[in-house]
């Protein structure tokens, strides 16, 4: 594995959770695997889990993570081909990435999209660039369409959460939110969750379609109550609209989920990413009860994180 930005196949995906569950129970057992190398996490965005998650895990491995925030203490970087540089942008990001590749032998990127230019956004334009540009292989920390680690964690905390033979089912289900948010993590959930054969079905208000590159495999189910009948497990994300690219075209309240939601499916469990809207996204009542694997699913991103920095080395 030379990259890691999305899923690839059921049999990776299967080996990088076992490496994962491995590495929870002995995480510095591979402590010397990355003596003297180093892992450059470069943030265009916020983060907390990632930053730090991926941070332990490298240090688990004997790597030396470097952390730089780059939107805040980095130069404005220009990213178009034959720029004329006479504006706000001071450094091309063929020349920073090219850089950046020399001082370290992996990179991890968070870029994530404009949700105005769906065209760039959509070919992860700014990611992509870190990748052409660099040299080394790169993780992703989240771009502008997926969110590979967080999938990965959430596949590791269904397979620690389901005993049975048979698949479980999973529901993927919007809420509200006050600001236009990414489909990153719904689209990599999407993509994630159907490699690895789970029965996925997904819900939201009309409006809110994701890209079916990403769904493709899934049930729609637009009755959110009828989506959730029979659920183990039901992950909540917001997301703008794809079709009328980056616009909020519903907060209904009700989508908005609480005990009253569970009648059809009694023992099922919730996720989210984190960070999360308090009782506007999810109830107290559901992450702080018994439902909740969020904080599970925060501690996976460590082992996630661990599991895919070793296949890199090899
Ligand atoms: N990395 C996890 C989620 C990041 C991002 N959330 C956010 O931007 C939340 C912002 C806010 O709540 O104001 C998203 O959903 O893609
Ligand atoms: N879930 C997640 O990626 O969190 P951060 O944005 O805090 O890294």
């Amino acid at each position: 594995m030379k990259h890691f930005t999305q899923f690839e196949n059921k049999s990776l995906a299967d080996s990088l959770i076992e490496k994962a569950l491995f590495y929870k129970s002995n995480p510095s057992i591979d402590n010397a695997l990355g003596e003297g190398k180093r892992i450059g996490c470069i943030f265009l965005n916020p983060s907390l889990r990632t930053r730090a998650s991926t941070q332990i895990a490298a240090i688990n491995l004997g790597l030396e993570p470097i952390v730089m925030n780059m939107d805040k203490e980095g130069w404005a970087l220009e990213m178009k081909e034959g720029a004329i540089m006479n504006k706000g942008t001071v450094e091309h990001i063929k020349d920073a990435a090219a850089v950046l590749g020399s001082y370290f032998d992996i990179l991890a990127i968070r870029a994530f999209p404009s949700l105005t230019n769906k065209i760039e956004d959509l070919a992860d334009f700014t990611f992509n660039q870190f990748v052409k540009y660099s040299g080394v292989p790169v993780i992703s920390l989240e771009s502008a369409i997926r969110h590979p680690l967080q999938s990965l964690a959430d596949m590791i905390t269904i397979e620690e959460n389901w005993a049975k033979k048979e698949s479980p089912k999973v529901v993927l289900t919007w809420a509200p939110h006050i600001k236009a948010i990414p489909h990153a993590v719904a689209n990599s959930f999407a993509e994630w969750a159907i490699g690895c054969g789970h029965d996925l079905t997904i819900t939201h208000p009309q409006g809110y379609e994701l890209d079916e590159s990403f769904t493709h495999g899934a049930k729609i189910e637009l009755n959110q109550s009828k989506a959730l009948e029979g659920a183990d497990f039901v992950y909540v994300k917001n997301w703008s609209a794809f079709n009328d690219y980056g616009k909020i075209v519903s907060t209904d309240p009700s989508w908005m989920l609480t005990e009253k939601h569970f009648e059809q499916a009694k023992e099922a469990k919730v996720m989210h990413c984190l960070p999360v809207r308090r009782n506007v996204e999810l109830s107290d009542e559901i992450l702080d009860g018994k439902r909740s694997l969020v904080q599970e699913q925060a501690k996976n991103r460590i082992y996630a994180a661990q599991s895919v920095i070793s296949k890199i080395l090899g």
